[in-house]
């Protein structure tokens, strides 16, 4: 293997995001613009409601397809490689054989709902928000500590297994790092802050593993992954891969990495990420901030030899997702252009208001016990009023973690950055600035996720410089001003909290699957 120190100028910084429902690979230059790209699908399983599972080993051959697409789509080999980044879903979670490679069960997505009983039992001392100024997180399904603890206590063997130090757990990013880095031949167990910051195992301030909560949730030590920074070199690609001894020099989750890949650097800064789901980040500067309106404290990145940036998160568990169901499974229209056309057909919601909390409400709600609805129908409701209505959904969940940021944190909002599929949608981003009474700005790249990873990676090898590289590089593509009046704003804000409270207390526990 040949550990690289040289940088040209020529060269290229390779990133690998690991998704929910996919992995990608790209290509960025110099300047931040992706060169070429490779994308794969892997499979969704839903062995019982409630629960979500991906296959680590599928992910990882994924991974390596995907790169070798993006390489060969831009001509280049690992010579031209400088660094590699990796971002990935966060809080999914497994655990694996260090001897022969293999998971023990397949990875629990962060989406599975399965660690309810867990939470609970945890959080009979101290309730809900027993670690959450320890961790900056409160007792939820959605994090990755007792995902793990799931995992010990129900694969037989597991636990004696973990003790005699043959398990390891971790992230998608520590998986693909140990396997990028030679797997059972010295492969690096490490992640970094901010996938570390999701699964409640970690100390905010010190970012070091808590050896009590370790214990609560019955997690050897020594199974866990060593915690470094976002940016420096974790390992060299393995011998046998296409990136033979190019430095994995990022590493970020991955609305962390969006963070960084809009130059999020400065207090107030804040960014959304309109995906399946919607997560906002606010950077709160150098010292965490807890919340007492339903937001998660979070490392926001890190620079190796640079005091750690933490973040407010809000997390929006639906939002292209409603729009996918409205499409695929009420097919009330059959593509994404055809909601715009809809949607762009009526001057407003006609008084019609859909909560998607299919699986509960996330930030700031955290209510599990809520249940999607449309409220406000009348005879006079079209379709293009729902197609409406299911835009304004994300804006108002948006707003309701804006407004909980604003309470939060004494920091003045100047502008939402955005990115992530939905912001194709013109309708819906003015309407964003209007309900926010805030501008919303899209920059000419918007696959940041994967440019966050990149930057971080290339920033530790020299390849970019820093914060001003990066900020150099961020450029403005398109900018929504708020235009409602304040009046009209609120009354649509209003209704909209009458239709959120319709929709809680729905779950009746004697119903199976609900
Ligand atoms: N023009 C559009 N209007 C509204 N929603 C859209 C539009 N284009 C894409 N979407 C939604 O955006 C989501 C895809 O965004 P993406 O960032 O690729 O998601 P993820 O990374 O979470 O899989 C889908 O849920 C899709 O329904
Ligand atoms: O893979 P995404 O883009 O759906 O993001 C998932 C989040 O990281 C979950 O916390």
């Amino acid at each position: 293997m040949r550990p690289r120190t040289d940088i040209r100028q020529d060269q290229y910084v390779l990133a690998i995001d690991q998704g929910t429902t996919s992995s990608r690979a790209i290509i960025f230059d110099r300047t931040g613009r992706p060169v070429s790209t490779g994308q794969r699908e892997h499979h969704q399983y839903f062995p019982r409601p409630g629960w979500v599972e991906h296959d680590a080993v599928e992910i990882w051959g994924n991974v390596r397809e995907v790169v070798a697409q993006a390489l060969a789509a831009a001509g280049l080999n690992q010579d031209s490689i400088a660094a590699i980044g990796i971002t990935n879903q966060r809080e999914t979670t497994l655990v694996w054989d260090r001897r022969t490679g293999e998971p023990i069960h397949r990875a629990i997505v962060w989406q599975d709902t399965r660690t309810q009983d867990i939470c609970r039992r945890l959080a009979r001392i101290g309730g809900t928000d027993r670690y959450q100024r320890r961790t900056g997180l409160p007792l939820s399904t959605y994090f990755a500590g007792p995902k793990a603890t799931w995992l010990l206590e129900n694969v037989p063997d597991a636990k004696r297994a973990a003790e005699a130090g043959h398990l390891l757990v971790g992230t998608m990013d520590s998986w693909l790092l140990w396997n990028m880095t030679g797997g059972t031949e010295g492969g690096v167990h490490a992640t970094d802050v901010t996938n570390a910051s999701r699964t409640m195992l970690m100390d905010l301030r010190t970012l070091e593993w808590d050896p009590s909560i370790c214990e609560q949730m019955g997690i050897p030590l020594s199974m866990l992954p060593e915690i470094r920074s976002s940016s420096e070199v974790y390992g060299h690609g393995r011998r046998r891969g296409l990136l033979a001894g190019v430095p994995i020099a990022g590493m970020l989750g991955d609305q962390h990495a969006a963070t960084f890949g809009q130059a999020c650097f400065d207090p107030g800064d804040v960014k959304n990420t309109y995906g399946t789901g919607c997560f906002l980040l606010l950077n709160t500067g150098t010292a965490p901030v807890f919340s007492d309106h339903g937001l998660v404290t979070t490392v926001a990145y890190q620079i190796d030899g640079h005091e750690p940036r933490y973040a407010l998160e809000g997390s929006v568990a639906m939002a292209g997702s409603l729009v996918q169901w409205l499409r695929d499974e009420l097919q009330m229209f059959a593509s994404t252009a055809e909601l715009q056309q809809l949607a762009s057909e009526v001057d407003d919601n006609g008084g019609a208001y859909i909560v998607p909390a299919f699986s509960g409400l996330f930030a700031p709600y955290w209510r599990p016990d809520a249940r999607g609805a449309i409220v406000g129908l009348t005879r006079y409701v079209q379709r293009g009023h729902l197609a409406r209505a299911a835009l304004e959904a994300t804006a108002y969940q948006t707003r309701d973690v804006i407004d909980a940021m604003r309470a939060e944190a004494s920091l003045d909002l100047k502008e939402l950055r955005v990115d992530g599929g939905m912001v194709a949608n013109d309708t819906l981003m003015q309407f964003q600035a209007d309900i926010l009474d805030l501008p919303v700005v899209r920059p000419q790249v918007t696959e940041t996720t994967a440019l966050g990873a990149a930057y971080a990676a290339g920033i530790a090898v020299g390849y970019w410089h820093g914060e001003q590289d990066v900020r150099k590089n961020w450029q403005e593509a398109a900018r929504w001003q708020p235009a409602m009046p304040e009046q009209e704003r609120e009354r649509l804000f209003r209704v909209w909290h009458k239709a959120v409270t319709r929709t809680l207390d729905w779950v009746d526990p004697d119903t199976a699957g609900s």
